[in-house]
């Protein structure tokens, strides 16, 4: 009996979870914490703003000085932003620039417009004198701590550092940032018939995809990858190879995760590599990606996913990516959407199938491609995962599906 999506997702979840917890923090420059996740509170050292501050190029008044049908003011020496001004004196209006300090007394600022004349004065004109309308106490004055107040809680361990996120702990001041020790996988394409790119290609041989495509999926979702070349279907081999990177090493890797040799052929290397290991080769019911397996190899958790490229993305999209959002709060997951099919379509009894289509903006999935999980240039023009759960298996035109956009 083939294993649920949901039930091997979840030992992939439970497999990571030892793993996760082993990996500390490390600190790092803003920027290289792009899309990860915070591991520990920061609350705010300062406030924001750190002082009371002009909203608008204006005039700094007390507004108790202008009566209500307006009134006209002294003008006193210009407030720049970055300077420290003196205090306003009574009967006073200062020329104040946008971000600079409102000074001492001043409790309200005029924006230039609604002055007259509505042009700053001459710095060194003595005796200037300027007409402004009235004005409530507090206008356009940004007061310290009304965007956050310090030692307040700024952003709660776990939350994803984006532009935003980061921006605001630059203007707290901050150069780091606490986040969690990547996960190291180790990532091993097998098979005789592959071939490294630019390499030649004789008859027989393929191009190696998945090696690339599951690559770039890790490092967008946060991880090391440590690359081995392309392991052929010498079981031998490909034992070295993984046990250079766990027994024998200094630094064992935190995950291992090979493509192909994992069906029913009769030269399934990794299948007999992973002998005498504790590792499970089973069904799951989903297509493409069925055959998976899963377990520890000298006890570092190992994902086989199956050899076909498209079969290596799902199986990463529905397994190892999910779990790696659980255990270790990044990357985001999917955004999962529901949309209506263009084209009707069938799917097989029993097995949740991952199609893949494109979304356009008008909410209509159109797919691309057929079921094959050999189809790479269909997969590289669809920005959705198209998600047919096990028991349908025929939806109409229109029909509504959920897809995870890619
Ligand atoms: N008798 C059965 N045969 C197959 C079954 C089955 O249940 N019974 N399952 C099929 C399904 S579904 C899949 S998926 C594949 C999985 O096969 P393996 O994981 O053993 O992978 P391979 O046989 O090594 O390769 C499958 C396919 O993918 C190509 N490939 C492999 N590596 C790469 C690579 N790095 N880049 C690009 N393409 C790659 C390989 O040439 C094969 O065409 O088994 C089915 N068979
Ligand atoms: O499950 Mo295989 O991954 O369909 O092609």
């Amino acid at each position: 009996m083939p294993r649920s999506v949901a039930n091997h997702r979840q030992a992939v979840v439970e497999l990571l979870a030892g793993a996760a917890t082993i990996k500390g923090n490390r600190r790092v420059p803003l920027l290289d914490a792009l899309g990860k996740p915070l591991a520990v509170d920061v609350h705010a050292p300062l406030s924001l703003p750190p002082f009371a501050n002009s909203q608008m190029d204006g005039f700094a008044v007390r507004s108790q000085d202008i009566p209500d049908d307006g009134g006209q003011l002294r003008v006193a020496a210009p407030v720049p932003a970055g300077a420290t001004p003196t205090a306003l004196k009574a009967g006073y209006a200062a020329p104040i620039m946008t971000g600079a300090m409102i000074p001492e007394g001043a409790d309200a600022v005029v924006p230039i417009e609604k002055a007259s004349p509505g042009t700053f004065p001459d710095p060194t004109a003595r005796d200037a004198v300027v007409d402004l309308p009235a004005v409530a106490p507090g206008t356009y004055v940004r007061n310290t701590g009304s965007d956050i107040r310090k030692g307040a809680l700024a952003l709660a361990a776990g939350t994803l550092l984006g532009p935003a996120q980061l921006g605001l702990l630059a203007a707290l001041g901050l150069a780091t940032v606490e986040v969690p020790e990547p996960l190291r996988v180790l990532l091993v394409t097998t098979g005789d018939e592959v071939v490294e790119p630019g390499e030649e290609l004789t008859p027989g041989k393929i191009f190696d995809s998945n090696g690339t495509l599951l690559e770039a999926s890790m490092i967008q979702a946060g991880l090391d990858v440590v690359r081995t070349g392309i392991s052929d279907d010498d079981p031998a081999e490909l034992l070295a190879v993984l046990d250079s990177f766990t027994r024998e090493a200094d630094h064992p890797v935190d995950v291992i995760v090979t493509t192909g040799g994992v069906s029913k052929g009769a030269y399934e290397v990794v299948r007999q590599a992973m002998a005498g290991q504790p590792v499970d080769f089973l069904p799951v019911a989903m297509q493409p990606g069925g055959p998976q397996g899963l377990g520890t190899f000298n006890g570092v958790p190992f994902l086989g996913f199956p050899g076909n490229p498209v079969s290596c993305l799902v199986s990463f999209e529905m397994f190892l990516r999910p779990a790696l959002s659980e255990v270790m709060g990044t990357p985001a997951p999917r955004l999962v959407q529901k949309v209506h099919l263009a084209e009707p379509l069938s799917s097989p009894d029993g097995k949740h199938q991952v199609r893949r289509g494109t979304v356009a903006g008008d909410g209509i999935l159109r797919m691309e491609g057929g079921a094959g999980s050999h189809l790479v240039h269909a997969l590289a023009r669809a920005n959705a995962l198209v998600q047919i759960p096990g028991d349908v298996t025929e939806l109409t035109a229109g029909a509504e599906v959920e897809v995870w956009m890619l």
